[in-house]
């Protein structure tokens, strides 16, 4: 079999996050939330970028934390991290700034014991490996937790877009033009 045929089938044997009682938490969150803030390192960082993308086609006002147009959190607003291990010094930092300025905090992780989602009011546990714990997938480090995010991501675009009545054309609108 080839590479991508032994990813593809490591991805298929993956436990659906989506089937995890803080789902439907995080999406109530997201649609109440005044401002979403998407917070990750890395390749990680990378993924929930692509979320920030998706959730400013859906209409939501929101901030990718580190770009220079980042405004001050308030309470009401609600941040949501990814990272496999949890253990990102900076998060942690971020998570308990936005703690004490009321932001509702969601991590996205493999380690429900981390430091990081010890700040969390919502967990989505992710059952893969971080670069820091065990080998038990094909691939190195935190590539299937990273894949596995990008696909929970647009699987919550795709649900929000069902409960908030949003089809692709409305998306499209809200698209970069400046590419
Ligand atoms: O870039 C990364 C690395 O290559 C792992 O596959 C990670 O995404 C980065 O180091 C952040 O780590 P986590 O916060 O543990 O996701």
């Amino acid at each position: 079999m080839s590479e991508l045929t032994n990813i593809l089938n490591e991805l298929d044997s993956m436990t659906d996050p989506l089937i995890n009682n803080d789902i439907d938490k995080l999406i109530d969150s997201i649609i109440s939330a005044k401002r979403i803030y998407l917070s990750g390192v890395g390749r990680s960082g990378l993924m929930i970028k692509a979320f920030a993308n998706r959730l400013m086609q859906l209409g939501f006002t929101i901030s990718v934390v580190g770009e220079i147009s980042g405004p001050h959190t308030h309470h009401g607003d609600l941040i949501i991290f990814n990272s496999a291990s949890g253990s990102s010094s900076n998060l942690i930092s971020q998570a308990k700034i936005a703690r004490d300025n009321k932001v509702k905090v969601a991590v996205i992780t493999t380690n429900e014991t981390s430091e990081l989602a010890q700040q969390a009011d919502l967990i989505i546990e992710i059952k893969a490996q971080s670069k820091f714990s065990q080998s038990t997938s094909i691939q190195p480090m935190g590539s299937l937790f990273e894949q596995s995010t990008l696909l929970l991501f647009d699987s919550l675009s795709l649900k929000l877009m069902k409960i908030m009545g949003i089809n692709e054309q409305d998306m499209l609108k809200n698209h970069a033009n400046l590419e």
